[in-house]
């Protein structure tokens, strides 16, 4: 049986000691001959000054943090879905936040930038978040069939748009990753509503991966990573601390749900894209 799991981390602005954490915590993980293993947004550099992501930002395909990353899903034979890290965009100011999505073979098997950017006031000690300033929104949906499971891609606050997870779904989602670095605030509030609403409105497994805790510049995320099931069933979660949780994908009970209440087919409304 195919197996998910989210690591939960509290990534610093160092990217050696980010990823020598991440491979301790792949090398603590249950073998599983199909394993997709998500990591959170900004899973190797986080919590220092984000103007110096657009110094080590890598072309797509090519670059230090790309090579370790598909190393470490070789070394630990899983599927590895890095949460974000920074990718070169068209324009020289600005990087785009970028999930990779690695095989056991090390390929890079798909690719998606963060579409919607974190322009919010919260009322924490940040008051005023402007990811737009130095990240190019993303554009495309992206969805990769692995051998057990088609797997759709969002980042954080894609999380509050629903058309999102529904045109992942349509185009044949069956689990749906939300790797992120949730603010305290925010997160107390509507993490864990959010992520229930979307797997029960779109019968999907969800894996969300977020950083937790106060990181180097005094950010506060809010962790509880978890997996959910498609009848919206919290199959395990992580308040807090760095460590990760895991679950079994169950195919039937996805077709049991979708059969049950076919909302798919009841549904009498259409998404289309609006990217512009
Ligand atoms: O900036 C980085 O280094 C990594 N990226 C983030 O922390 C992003 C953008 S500031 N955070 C979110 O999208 C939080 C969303 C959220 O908390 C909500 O929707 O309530």
């Amino acid at each position: 049986m195919a197996r998910l799991t989210a690591i939960q981390l509290q990534s610093v602005p160092d990217i050696i000691e980010n990823l020598a954490c991440i491979e301790t915590i792949l090398s603590t993980l249950p073998e599983s001959a199909e394993h997709l293993v998500v990591l959170p947004e900004a899973c190797l550099y986080f919590g220092g000054k984000d103007a110096q992501q657009i110094e080590f930002a890598e072309p797509l395909g090519n670059g230090f943090m790309q090579k370790k990353l598909a190393l470490l899903a070789v070394q630990y034979n899983v599927y590895l879905l890095a949460g974000t890290i920074p990718i070169s965009s068209k324009q020289d100011d600005k990087f785009t936040a970028s999930s990779l999505l690695f095989s056991p073979e090390g390929k890079l098997l798909n690719d998606y930038q963060k579409i919607h950017l974190f322009d919010v006031d919260v009322a924490d000690n940040e008051k005023s978040y402007r990811e737009s300033t130095l990240t190019q929104a993303g554009e495309k949906l992206s969805i990769t069939t692995l051998p057990s499971f088609n797997v759709g891609m969002t980042v954080c606050y894609d999380l509050r748009f629903p058309e999102l997870f529904r045109a992942l779904t349509k185009q044949g989602a069956d689990v749906i990753c939300v790797p992120s670095a949730f603010t305290k605030v925010t997160g107390k509030a509507h993490w864990q509503a959010l992520l229930q609403a979307r797997a029960i409105e779109n019968q999907v497994y969800i894996i969300a991966a977020d950083q937790e805790g106060e990181h180097l510049n005094g950010r506060q995320t809010y962790g509880h990573s978890m997996i959910i099931n498609p009848w919206g069933e919290i199959m395990t979660m992580k308040a807090e601390g760095v460590g990760y949780v895991s679950s079994n994908f169950d195919r039937e009970l996805i077709s049991k749900i979708r059969a049950d209440i076919p909302v798919a087919r009841h549904n009498k409304f259409s998404v289309k894209l609006n990217l512009t």
